[in-house]
């Protein structure tokens, strides 16, 4: 028996019986419809442009869509041509308004494109209701859109009716806006939910664009990656997260996005890096192709690339030394260094230092910060703290996010699931409970909102527990033995830089792992799958994305710049309409621009993951298992108030 109070409540809301039976009709038409549209994503890397792209075109889907309408009418080239209208309408309709030399072409070519829009938007929205479509048009234009869209049967008896409705649009100045706002809304409707898979920031230049991007986005959800928790970490209070946020932003050439867009003010840890540090080739910053750099600009970010590493390193410490069980003495590296031969021993085998640059550092206690760098980093958390935008950002990625996602029967996850050599879950001991699987995510997730919960604290167990999870053994979002970033810095040797990965990046290759997995999960093995980002898939080497019978599906392609000749594409994403799962294979995107002048789309190759027999539908998925709780509801309402 439903709650009676509740009752009560839903009852303000449909006060007539009437109310209520139509809303039941209504919910159950949904139930019928087919499912919408799962659009994947994952490792963005602050790649904005290159993520607009794929969010504008629906990894292809925007073409297929105009392809399946205009094939026969429209030649190759307008196709493309309509296609970039779509994606990029503010810029095209300029392009295209410079190219006219007298004001009844434009005219003529308002019509048709306006036509066209129509009747695209008219197909992408045919599985949805109209209520639907009509969130999704444009606000000042939905009567007149409604007006021209549900006519269409009549289309050609009523052309003058339309007619001259265009013109009028025209003749008022209209023409612009209305194609902007139905180019926006076709974009909309071909992807009707996104799932960003983790990792949307480091490396790139414009993480911050991504975030405000998914904040105005219909309908999405946020997998955290190990960079994004590392984001959150410094949020919340971890300074040695936060270190490490301005190591890798500093190594990318990216402070801008501390300084500038945060607002965070480096003077501080500039003057401490002039002071202890100077130049050195390993802490050079990465230079991406076409920027330049003064000799002093550069030398400048390599300084303070020292000088906030070997924060970050004196800061490991003592959260290994209070927590025995993160197990992770090993990485008490600054320990283990001989500063007087400068060298260091890593399981017994000794190692010479390539210009250590340790003027702060006293061996005799290697972890104490000096004063000044102690006060550097208390006021880069206070200001960090007091950012407003990255409070915004950071609000944004706890609502939005979780440490994984069941949805629509599949399991998404940025990382892995930690397992043992033998394919068992494995076991990590916290606070004297062991935990395994999924219930080992679930704490670790508990762990990450107590944290956030209590920026104040920057010492206690949940903050140091956001900092394991960027790089802990059995972290589910590393999923490697050790960060060797010490090693990388200081030790020639390639031997001592290799990351070891836990079993399950091996153990996913087969099948009955991923379907134990699964049902870890409590989700369908014979139905679901895992979608997994992270580890980027090298098919340059012949690596395949789709693993285990397709229970595994890899989408870490290499959105990062930095990463594409290892993959030897740039990117992968995921769609999942009501007739299956495709894998789009994303070739480089090069600009804005290119697609503008040149209509060179990106390049996507599709694959088919699997197609579904029968078209899966509203009431198939998790929308369907929420309309259906409240259709139960409904019905208990209308027992309840009006059936005597
Ligand atoms: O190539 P970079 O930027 O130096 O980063 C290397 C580090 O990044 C990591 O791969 C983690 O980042 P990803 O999640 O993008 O893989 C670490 O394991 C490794 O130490
Ligand atoms: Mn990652």
């Amino acid at each position: 028996m439903e709650n009676l109070k509740y009752l009560d409540l839903l009852a303000q809301k449909y006060e007539s019986e009437e109310k209520v039976v139509t809303e039941i009709i209504n919910l159950e038409a949904i139930l019928d419809l087919p499912k919408g549209t799962e659009h994947f994503v994952s490792d963005l890397h602050g790649e904005y442009h290159a993520f607009q792209h794929v969010l504008r075109n629906g990894s292809g889907n925007v073409k297929m869509k105009i392809i399946d309408l205009f094939k026969e009418e429209l030649a190759d080239w307008e196709i493309d041509e309509f296609a970039t209208l779509i994606y990029y309408p503010e810029e095209k309709l300029q392009l295209v308004k410079s190219n006219f030399s007298s004001k009844q072409e434009l005219r003529d070519w308002y019509i048709d494109s306006i036509a066209h829009l129509l009747k695209l938007v008219s197909y992408a929205s045919s599985k949805y209701t109209r209520s639907k479509l009509r969130k999704a048009l444009p606000n000042q234009f939905v009567y007149i859109i409604e007006e021209l869209l549900y006519k269409t049967d009549e289309f050609k008896n009523k052309k003058e009716y339309y007619g001259k409705m265009l013109e009028r649009i025209i003749s008022l100045g209209q023409a612009d806006k209305l194609i902007i706002g139905l180019a926006y809304t076709t974009q909309r409707l071909v992807v009707d939910h996104l799932h960003v898979v983790g990792d949307i920031y480091d490396r790139g230049p414009d993480p911050h664009k991504i975030m405000d991007t998914l904040i105005h986005h219909h309908s999405v959800d946020i997998q955290w990656g190990n960079h994004d928790v590392l984001w959150l970490g410094a949020f919340a209070g971890s300074k040695v997260c936060l270190a490490n946020i301005i190591r890798i932003c500093a190594r990318y050439n990216n402070l801008d996005i501390i300084e500038d867009v945060y607002g965070i003010n480096l003077r501080p840890l500039l003057n401490l890096a002039e002071k202890y540090y100077d130049d050195n080739p390993a802490f050079r910053p990465k230079r991406n192709a076409g920027e330049q750099l003064t000799e002093q600009e550069q030398l400048q970010i390599t300084k303070i690339h020292q000088a906030i590493s070997i924060i970050q390193f004196k800061l490991e410490s003592p959260i290994i030394k209070r927590r025995p069980c993160l197990n992770m003495e090993d990485r008490l590296l600054l320990e283990k260094v001989d500063y007087k031969n400068n060298e260091v021993t890593l399981h017994g085998k000794t190692y010479s230092l390539e210009k250590p640059c340790f003027a702060t550092i006293n061996p005799e206690r290697p972890e104490e910060l000096l004063e000044e760098e102690q006060q550097v980093i208390d006021k880069l958390l206070f200001s960090i703290q007091h950012s407003e935008k990255l409070t915004r950002h950071m609000d944004f990625l706890m609502k939005k996010g979780g440490l994984y996602l069941k949805y629509n029967g599949n399991l998404l996850i940025h990382g892995c699931i930690p397992l043992d050599e033998d394919g068992s879950m494995k076991e990590m001991e916290i606070e004297g409970i062991t935990y395994a699987g999924r219930e080992l995510l679930d704490v670790f997730e508990r762990y990450v909102r107590n944290a956030f919960a209590h920026p104040e604290d920057t010492d206690d167990f949940a903050t140091d527990m956001i900092w394991y999870l960027w790089t802990g053994e059995n972290s589910s979002l590393f999923g490697k033995r050790e960060m060797t970033t010490f090693e990388r810095y200081f030790i020639k040797e390639k031997e001592t830089h290799k990351e070891r990965k836990n079993p399950y990046y091996y153990l996913r290759e087969d099948e009955e792992m991923c379907r134990r997995m699964l049902a870890e999960f409590e989700l369908n093995p014979d139905q679901g799958r895992i979608i997994n980002g992270h580890t980027p898939v090298k098919e340059i080497d012949g690596e395949d994305p789709i693993k285990a019978n397709g229970k595994m599906i890899v989408i870490d392609g290499g959105f990062s710049k930095a990463y594409q000749s290892t993959t030897g594409i740039a990117g992968y994403t995921l769609l999942y309409n009501s007739y299956g799962m495709q894998l789009v294979a994303h070739q480089l995107f090069n600009s804005k621009e290119d697609v503008l002048t040149k209509e060179t789309d990106v390049f996507s190759v599709k694959r088919l993951v699997d197609e579904e027999l029968e078209r899966k539908k509203v009431r198939e998925t998790n929308i369907g298992e929420k309309l259906l709780q409240e259709i139960n509801s409904l019905n208990s309402l209308r027992e309840h108030r009006y059936i005597k």
